[in-house]
């Protein structure tokens, strides 16, 4: 298999200064909409992602025929407050309407920084195209959350092209307080038409309910299909979930680990409308699966460090007598 093409030559076209180093050469820092920087990773083939430093926040990943697997609204707003509709936003220091916080929190419209020194993560020494990000609180975030912590992000592209992001959230506070949040890799992915669209892998889970006052139920029958707004909170959902789009003959395989709660959305045609940054007909082309830690914070004393990792990867669907075969999806 041929590797990554590094990034530098296409660097100098990209941007006017000289790109910032980064510790990958597989990766570049570019401008992107309304000038906001993003860093592209280019990956084996066509396979590449890039990621923005407002939010932290990726924006694209394609697969090796560069075909776009994230959905972005074509209404999206790259512009602060508002955070950028589409990608993966990272909800962090809260979840939803969970707590006092703005919905989701502020980690999604905050501007993170390379981290070009991180502590080491146990790497796969295949994986060539990767960026380390960071967040820590301003002032300002101190007032509405008073607590320090060292959020620090690794998006890398492995090489048969799978997206993955790896969070380690660290409490800093130096008076001896622990602190406690929820948190959701809020992931919009791109669909060819929500009406033929499964999720297998959270039949019969117990789920809160988001348009029901977060009331608790349990998933009846099968897969998961989709023909009205869901708004719902998966609980003890498994590590692996599917999203098998028959149209496309695509599937996504979701894999989360440290993280135990996943949330599937789509806001269908009503909400969609009530929505400035995202178009009127757009709840077709778009599902959020998003692992998370919602029914449970996740409490850290000082010093100490959680870890919770998103790994994408996007297969061809494999058909048994007109049937899909969840098992080998899941399972193989
Ligand atoms: O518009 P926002 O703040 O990005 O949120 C979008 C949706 O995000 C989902 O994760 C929530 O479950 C929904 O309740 C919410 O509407």
């Amino acid at each position: 298999m041929a590797g990554p093409a590094p990034a530098v030559a296409a660097s100098a076209a990209a941007s006017q200064s000289p790109p910032m180093q980064l510790p990958s050469p597989f990766a570049e820092l570019v401008k992107g909409s309304s000038g906001l920087e993003k860093i592209v990773l280019r990956g084996a083939r066509n396979c590449c992602a890039e990621i923005y430093l407002y939010g932290g926040q990726v924006t694209s990943w394609k697969n090796d025929n560069g075909e776009e697997l994230l959905f972005l609204s074509s209404k999206a707003i790259f512009k602060p407050p508002k955070a950028i509709r589409g990608g993966i936003p990272i909800c962090f220091p809260q979840f939803g309407t969970h707590g006092n916080l703005e919905q989701h929190g502020f980690a999604r419209n905050r501007f993170w920084t390379i981290d070009n020194n991180p502590p080491p993560l146990p790497v796969n020494p295949a994986i060539k195209a990767y960026v380390d990000l960071i967040l820590k609180p301003s002032e300002e975030d101190l007032k509405i959350w008073p607590h320090s912590f060292e959020f620090r992000l690794r998006v890398s592209l492995g090489p048969s092209g799978d997206l993955s992001l790896t969070s380690r959230i660290r409490n800093t506070n130096t008076d001896g307080r622990p602190f406690s949040y929820t948190f959701a890799y809020h992931t919009y992915f791109s669909v060819s038409d929500i009406s033929e669209v499964r999720v297998e892998g959270l039949e019969t889970m117990d789920y809160l309910d988001n348009l029901k006052a977060k009331e608790r139920f349990t998933e009846q029958g099968d897969a998961i299909v989709f023909e009205s707004e869901v708004d719902k909170v998966y609980l003890a959902a498994p590590s692996k979930i599917a999203i098998i789009d028959h149209e496309k003959k695509r599937t996504f395989v979701v894999t989360k680990e440290g993280l135990p709660d996943a949330v599937v959305w789509n806001p269908w045609d009503k909400k969609a409308k009530a929505m400035q940054d995202f178009g009127d007909a757009e709840y077709k082309s778009m599902l959020c699966v998003e692992p998370a830690a919602v029914e449970r914070p996740i409490t850290l004393k000082p010093g100490e460090e959680w870890k919770g990792r998103l790994v994408l990867s996007a297969v061809p669907s494999s058909y048994c007598s007109g049937q899909l075969d969840p098992s080998k999806v899941l399972q193989g």
